[in-house]
């Protein structure tokens, strides 16, 4: 049971909050966690309250850390929510998109240490939630976790591409984001897409011990060394944020992405039937 007693802090309530957010005061670790079952899709509401989560955290000098997890099992997240991007008005995408990219913002640019336990399945905008982390242990098993985009007839935005870029190099990134590739825990071990692979148990305990090597160094210059290596990419999408929100309504809004859409949902619908 979470946010029970002292030292805990909740920022959302239990049961209620699509993103749960639980602060140990004593070790300056936060726990946040997608809670929107059945798949943790990534709607307007949950990327609202991630984005609001991230900078409250972020403004909590108590805070040193973060843990990003899922409250709903076998899953990390699947993405964004499919249904905003089908038969939804330019109006309706400009505003989800405004709402991914400031979440984004707050996540790659986070001052904390921000972990990733990935307990589940993490495609697309699930991978890139892990991939933006400083670190990412998996669950072995099932679970896959890629860039799945060229797959359902999208294309990869290129801060996801960046992000991929500078989390597995060109070539594996020119072949994943091609292919659409969705890998095991295993394979992604093998190029660096996570740190590590343990079993589902032992996720967070692992998250954990992590977490205190990362502690050990001082905020300032981890922070400052961080902010270097990601400036970059950051501000490529600072740059242009209204320009790309544009263009992502106009790119979903195009017939060819409409029925390359409708007819993933429907495949969805059928695997299970
Ligand atoms: C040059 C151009 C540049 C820019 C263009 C601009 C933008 C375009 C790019 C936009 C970027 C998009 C990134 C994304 O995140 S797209 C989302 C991709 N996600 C997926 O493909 C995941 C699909 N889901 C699955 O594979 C499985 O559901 C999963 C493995 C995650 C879990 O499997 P499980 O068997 O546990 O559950 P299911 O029975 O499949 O699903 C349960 C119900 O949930 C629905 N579902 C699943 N995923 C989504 C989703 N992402 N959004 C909405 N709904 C989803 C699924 O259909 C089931 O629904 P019901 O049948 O129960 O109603």
């Amino acid at each position: 049971q979470v946010c029970t007693q002292v030292p805990y802090r909740c920022y959302s309530t239990p049961g209620v909050g699509q993103v749960q957010v639980d602060m140990n005061s004593e070790t300056g670790v936060a726990t946040v966690r997608l809670n929107r079952p059945p798949v943790n899709s990534l709607n307007l509401d949950v990327l609202t309250e991630l984005g609001i989560a991230l900078e409250k955290l972020d403004a909590d000098r108590t805070c040193r850390a973060m843990v990003l997890a899922s409250a709903v099992p076998g899953i990390f997240s699947a993405g964004l929510d499919i249904l905003e991007m089908y038969q939804s008005t330019p109006e309706r995408c400009v505003a989800f998109w405004r709402a991914l990219q400031d979440a984004w913002l707050g996540l790659y640019g986070s001052r904390l240490v921000t972990m990733a336990a990935i307990e589940g399945h993490s495609p697309a905008g699930g991978c890139l939630l892990a991939m933006s982390c400083d670190y990412r242990v998996m669950a072995d098993g099932k679970f896959q976790i890629g860039l799945n985009e060229t797959r359902l007839g999208i294309v990869a935005p290129f801060w996801f591409e960046d992000v991929m870029l500078n989390t597995i190099g060109h070539r594996e990134t020119e072949k994943a984001l091609q292919l659409g590739a969705m890998y095991s825990a295993q394979q992604a071990l093998s190029i660096g897409l996570v740190d590590k692979v343990v079993p589902l148990a032992e996720v967070m305990p692992t998250v954990q011990g992590e977490l205190k090597n990362w502690l050990q160094i001082p905020d300032a210059a981890r922070v400052i060394t961080k902010t270097s290596m990601r400036k970059q990419v950051l501000d490529r999408l600072r740059s242009q944020k209204e320009k790309d929100a544009q263009f992502f309504a106009d790119f979903i809004g195009r017939d060819s992405v409409q029925r390359s859409l409708g007819a993933y949902i429907a495949s969805l619908q059928k695997r299970k039937s």
